[in-house]
């Protein structure tokens, strides 16, 4: 029977939420500490561990039929690749910065200066869009420091807080793009391969509309019951269940994390009681 080889980074920050995420959709992985490849023991599939940057040109060869990568690693060398799923950790954002005291607003600011990235492909790609033309000085690490030691005008390179770019006197002027990491595939997966991947894509659909919402149960008296079905958004119709206590339903449903407090306060101010949270696991549709 097929496997799937499914790449995910060695170390790193995507390591951790990569194989939790593997583990949330049912998928145990034998996991000897220092092995670069592993086997999962409930489904046809074997990880290897690799960096996150050589991970573009093993799925464009199909050594991996898939992978966890960060977004902005694929745009910058893998734009042909094909993103399956955005998975939701791992969010930060492409940026280009100057020294606190410079006067440059935008990208357009930076005519025959010199930029520090490690994202050279990126950063062209925008120099060319806004008609511009820099020179990159391409470094692959404390790409914040560049500026400082007088080796760049300006640097491309992730912010997430701002904290690296803040201690090391920089200001964020031009975001290129977002990023987070995304569940990719190679152009050479094989059809039984594909159908595992469309598996392993239902399984994050629904645990990753769990991480989305909230189950909710509440008290409720009955003469309250409309006014509180109004109030609550759920997938579909709540579930209604009469309480022992005379004139009170319980009643259950689904609230979008975002909405959460806001709902939750309109339920409290009429009338709700008892009102329990639950994390969703997963929310098959
Ligand atoms: N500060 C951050 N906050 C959120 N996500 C980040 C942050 N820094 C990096 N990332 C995301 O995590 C990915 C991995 O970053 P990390 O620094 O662990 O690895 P790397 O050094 O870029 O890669 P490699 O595995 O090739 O050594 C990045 O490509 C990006 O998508
Ligand atoms: O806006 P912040 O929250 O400060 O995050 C941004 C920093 O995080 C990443 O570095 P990382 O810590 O991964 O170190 P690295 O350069 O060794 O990869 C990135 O390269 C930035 O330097
Ligand atoms: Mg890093």
């Amino acid at each position: 029977m097929s496997k799937l080889k499914i790449a995910v980074q060695k170390s790193g920050r995507l390591n951790e939420d990569s194989m939790k995420i593997l583990k949330a959709i049912g998928i145990s992985i034998d996991n000897g500490k220092d092995q670069l490849k592993a086997s999962a023991r409930n489904f046809p599939l074997e990880v290897f561990y690799l960096r996150n940057g050589d991970i573009p040109q093993y799925l464009r060869d199909g050594v991996v039929d898939a992978a966890i990568i960060g977004e902005n690693v694929l745009i910058e060398k893998g734009n042909d690749l094909n993103i399956v799923e955005r998975l939701g950790f791992s969010k930060c954002r492409v940026s280009i910065a100057v020294p606190k005291s410079s006067d440059a607003k935008s990208i357009k600011d930076l005519e025959g200066k010199r930029i520090a990235t490690s994202y050279p492909n990126t950063v062209n790609q925008f120099l060319e869009k806004a008609g511009i033309k820099a020179n990159l000085h391409i470094i692959n690490g404390s790409v914040e420091i560049a500026p400082n030691i007088g080796l760049a005008d300006a640097v491309c390179d992730i912010v997430s807080s701002g904290s690296t770019l803040f201690k090391n006197g920089l200001k964020e002027i031009d975001k290129l793009l977002n990023s987070e990491a995304v569940l990719a595939t190679s152009p050479r997966i094989s059809d039984d391969n594909q159908a595992l991947i469309d598996k392993i894509q239902f399984r994050l659909k629904s645990v990753l509309r769990g991480r989305e919402n909230k189950y909710v149960l509440l008290n409720v008296p009955n003469s309250k019951l409309d006014t509180i079905i109004k109030i609550l958004p759920g997938m579909n119709s709540p579930t209604i269940l009469p309480l022992a206590k005379e004139g009170w339903s319980s009643l259950h449903s689904v609230i979008n994390k975002n909405d959460f407090w806001n709902v939750i306060d309109e339920l409290k101010a009429n009338g709700a009681e008892g009102i329990l949270v639950c994390p969703i696991e997963n929310m098959v549709l």
